[in-house]
């Protein structure tokens, strides 16, 4: 029987076209769904052999890749090497919280320790990475995994890994904001190489979608767009249902990121088909590299709850999907992580190409931000009017012999 979560016994679409078609033919389709970097297919990027070790014994998937640009006579070459973390929880929800958290830190440290092994500088984990995804669930007392941003457990934890592995890390945690009555926000902390809090960003847009009822938690962002100028260039966050917002992706490049992380959690049946394009086509419209990163696995919880649309209560959310992968902004693309298993993508990036393509594509050039900047001013006035033109002769069917 295929394992819970695999494509028929398969990792990956890419994994499973590999397998079963010729390899000229596997050329061709993969050129035209992944596209080219600098002319052919994205090359792949060799490991240390203990990094592919550590996988095996972990039971981990584990995708390496470069992003090249060409040579520049003025400038260097900017090569960065970028990191995505997929990974399932390792208890049941209904162990004591605590216990649940250790657990999951202890697999993490494994996953960051082989990111950094494998060379990584800056690293993102996923979405409310220190705790089940419970927001289906309406129950707070998960509320007790919430943390402060600036001394939490989980800050201090990525703190270290950041320190011994001279790494950014960009860690997606549930934040607890005591200075602000205790409220809860759903924020990303960028810890800088050396161990200290660059900053954080706190969600955009929260969904009021399917099970996902993190409305009920917390409230949209207050941080903006921010854009975190590191050693290994200028970095942001867009959090999950942030990557249906093309402008939110946009705000962040306008600020000047340069890699843009969408650490998510989202599952099968609500979002698959969106996964593969959303965050590809951010890189492209915004010109930088996007690292998509999903949770992968399903997890149970002890109580059910229904989803307000007639169907039987459930006790869990559906398959995280994993499936993480980066996406380069001359639209070339790795293959995706495991869709089933615990991941870490390392991604090389030379980041002239982010340059190099707006020079070609001109899309900052064209943009016409003028005319939008307008459209907005109106669009948000209680008096506005679609601009629609409408086809009289919808008003007067017989006289043009349509009825
Ligand atoms: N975590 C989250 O915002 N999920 C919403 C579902 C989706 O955007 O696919």
């Amino acid at each position: 029987m295929a394992v819970e979560g695999s494509l028929q016994g398969y990792e990956s679409v890419q994994r499973l076209l590999s397998d079963n078609l010729p390899p000229h033919l596997f050329q061709e389709v993969n050129r035209v769904l992944l596209g080219y970097n600098g002319g052919k297919a994205v090359d792949t990027l060799t490991l240390p052999a203990s990094v592919t070790k550590e996988a095996q014994s972990g039971n981990f998937d584990v995708l390496a890749y470069r992003f090249n640009a060409a040579p520049e006579q003025l400038r260097k070459p900017r090569i960065v090497r970028i990191g995505l973390i997929q990974n399932a929880i390792v208890l049941p929800t209904t162990d004591p919280y605590e216990r649940q958290m250790n657990a999951i830190r202890d697999r993490i440290r494994i996953l960051v320790d082989a990111a950094g092994e494998a060379g990584v500088n800056v690293l993102c984990l996923q979405e409310a990475w220190t705790m089940p995804f419970a927001f289906c669930t309406r129950e707070k007392s998960w509320c007790e995994f919430a943390e402060s941003a600036e001394n939490g457990a989980s800050t201090k934890f990525i703190q270290e890994l950041a320190r011994k592995h001279n790494m950014v890390i960009v860690s997606p945690i549930l934040e607890r904001d005591e200075a602000h009555g205790d409220i809860l926000w759903n924020t990303a902390v960028i810890v800088g190489n050396h161990g200290n809090i660059i900053g954080k960003h706190r969600k955009n847009h929260i969904p009021r979608v399917g099970d996902f009822n993190e409305s009920t938690y917390y409230m949209e962002g207050n941080t903006g767009h921010p854009v975190f100028e590191t050693e290994f260039g200028k970095i942001a966050v867009n959090i999950c249902y942030g990557r249906h917002h093309t402008l939110n992706w946009q705000a962040f490049g306008m600020n000047g990121a340069e890699i843009v992380f969408n650490p998510s959690a989202t599952v099968g049946e609500l979002s698959e088909p969106m996964w593969p394009i959303e965050a590809r086509n951010a890189a492209i419209a915004n010109t930088y590299f996007v690292g998509a990163i999903n949770r992968v696995g399903t997890e149970h919880f002890p109580n059910a709850f229904t989803s307000g649309d007639g169907k039987p209560e459930h006790k869990d959310f559906g398959h995280f999907y994993g499936s993480s992968y980066v996406a380069s902004p001359d639209a070339s693309c790795t293959p995706s992580l495991s869709r089933y298993r615990d991941g870490l993508m390392v991604a090389e990036c030379d980041l002239n190409l982010c340059q190099q393509v707006k020079d070609k594509w001109g899309f900052r050039l064209t943009a016409r931000y003028d005319a939008y900047a307008k459209f907005f001013s109106d669009y948000i006035r209680p008096d506005f009017k679609p601009q629609v033109i409408k086809d009289l002769s919808l008003d007067s069917p017989k006289e043009n012999g349509l009825h």
